[in-house]
Formats: C-alpha cells, structure tokens, sequence
C-alpha cells in the first residue's frame, strides 16, 4: 500500500500476506502508526490497495459492501436517530429485498437484544454511556450479517470495566453466531483473550507481518483462569517481547 503525499510516495505496507479462515478472530498488533488502520481499510474497501489482492471466499473485492462491516473506536452512531433507528437504517439499506418490513422490525430488535441494549431502543446516542454506544455499533455492524466483522480498536476509548463486559458480549456472540472478526488493538491482553491468531506488524514504513502467534486455548474463555494459565502466559509473553524487545526502535526496525 502506497500513498501519494505532499512528500512523494510513502509506502505503508509491504507484503502483507495473510488468510483467515470462516469463523476465526484474528488481531492485528503494533506500534503506532505501523499501518494496522491501512489494512483494516483495505479489507473493508475503504483504502484502495496500490499492489497485490484481496479476495473473500474466492473473489476479488474492490470496494466496501456490505459482506464486511466495521465497528469503529468511536461508534460513529448517527446523533439525531434513536438506537433502534441507527440499527434499522442500516438493516433497511442491507436486507430489505430479503425481509419484508415486520421481518426487519424483529431483525433490528433481536440485533440490540443479542449485544444488551434491547431496553433502550428510543434511547438517543447522547443519552447513553460509551460502552452502549459501542455495543449499538456492534449491533448494527452484526445485523447487516457480514461475511467479515472489521473492529478497529472498538474498546480502545472505554474504561477498563466497560471495556472487559464488552470484551465477554463479544466471545459470547462469536462463540453462537461463529463470526470471521479482525480486530485491531493496542491492548495485548485483549489480543490473547480474544483471538484465535495474534498478527504482529513490524514499525514502518514498510511494514509488514513480523510474527503470528497461535492462541491455543480453549473456549470459552475466561478472564480470572486464565490468568494462570501456561498458554496465556507463553502468547502473552510473546507478543510483549515482540512488541518491546525486537519492534521497540522504530528506526532500526
Ligand atoms: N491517506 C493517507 N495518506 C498518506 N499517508 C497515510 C494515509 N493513511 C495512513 N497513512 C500513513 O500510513 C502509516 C500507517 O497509518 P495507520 O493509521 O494505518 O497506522 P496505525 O497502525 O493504525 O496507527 P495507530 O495505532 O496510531 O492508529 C502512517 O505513517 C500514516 O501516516
């Protein structure tokens, strides 16, 4: 990925070559401005990649569509909809040549039901917390029944309790609904609770996959056993040596 500046060229990332499987959850993690961002916008058609090819179950994507939706840091909820309106605009623009309008009406409702929002549905974004408002992105993110769910650190702005209730609504709706999730964080234990595969960016410019780790614990997962236990140690561990030995200088990197 390459971008034209004011500078001349700049080249973000290189050689990025990665496969998810259908119901994995994979987190991208890096130092600052290595270039996680860029790839979650690539995946979803928001950044047009300058070389190479994305494809999903086989086909080539070019833009955004609907088979990948993205939960961002910030809910980017529309403030003049109510929370249940936020979740129908989108179910309308998605779904209405598959769901007549009754169908839609329970689809919304059963959408903020699933993330815990189904009391506040004539609630408006101002009159609600933080952590609602994700769990309202989330909630119109998964109601457009994407292939891929794209989360861009969707708990990065939260409080450390919010964000670890968030964190569980999350393993409990992949673990019954199997989403494919890529998510970006900043937060390595919530790259080793959450994830199946933890991708690790090199600095850039130029950057690229440093390691994978393999998560290899079983779900469902829970906070307080894990703690303890050697596997969550060993990813936990890996990830930090990473991040703070081997990616620590930016330049030499
Ligand atoms: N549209 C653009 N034009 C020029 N450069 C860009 C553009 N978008 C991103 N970059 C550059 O690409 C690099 C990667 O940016 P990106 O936002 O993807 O990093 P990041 O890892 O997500 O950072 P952070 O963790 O701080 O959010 C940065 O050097 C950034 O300045």
């Amino acid at each position: 990925m390459t971008f034209d500046t004011q500078k001349g060229k700049f080249t973000a990332l290189v050689d990025v070559d990665l496969k998810l499987a259908r119901g994995e959850v994979v987190s991208i993690i890096g130092h600052s401005g290595c270039g996680k961002s860029t790839l979650l916008n690539i995946v979803a058609g928001l950044n047009r990649h300058t070389a190479g090819v994305l494809l999903l179950d086989g086909k080539e994507v070019t833009g955004p569509g609907p088979d990948r939706a993205v939960v961002f840091q910030n809910h980017s909820l529309l403030p003049w909809l109510s929370v249940y309106d936020n979740v129908r605009l989108a179910v309308d623009k998605v779904l209405s040549k598959r769901m007549d309008r009754r169908q839609r009406h329970d689809w919304t409702v059963h959408n903020l039901e699933l993330v815990g929002m189904g009391h506040a549905l004539d609630k408006h974004p101002h009159e609600i917390s933080g952590g609602m408002k994700q769990r309202v992105g989330i909630a119109r993110a998964l109601a457009m029944e994407p292939k891929i769910l794209l989360m861009d650190e969707p708990f990065g702005a939260l409080d450390a309790l919010t964000r670890a209730t968030l964190q569980d609504t999350l393993m409990e709706i992949q673990a019954k609904l199997g989403n494919t999730v890529i998510i970006i964080t900043h937060d390595v234990d919530e790259a080793v609770l959450l994830s199946d595969r933890i991708v690790m960016m090199t600095n850039g410019p130029s950057a690229t996959i440093g390691e994978i780790c393999e998560v290899k614990l079983d779900r469902p997962r829970r906070r307080l056993e894990l703690a303890d236990d050697p596997e969550y140690i060993r990813c936990r561990s890996a990830v930090m040596r990473f991040l703070y030995e081997r990616q620590r200088h930016p330049k030499a990197a």
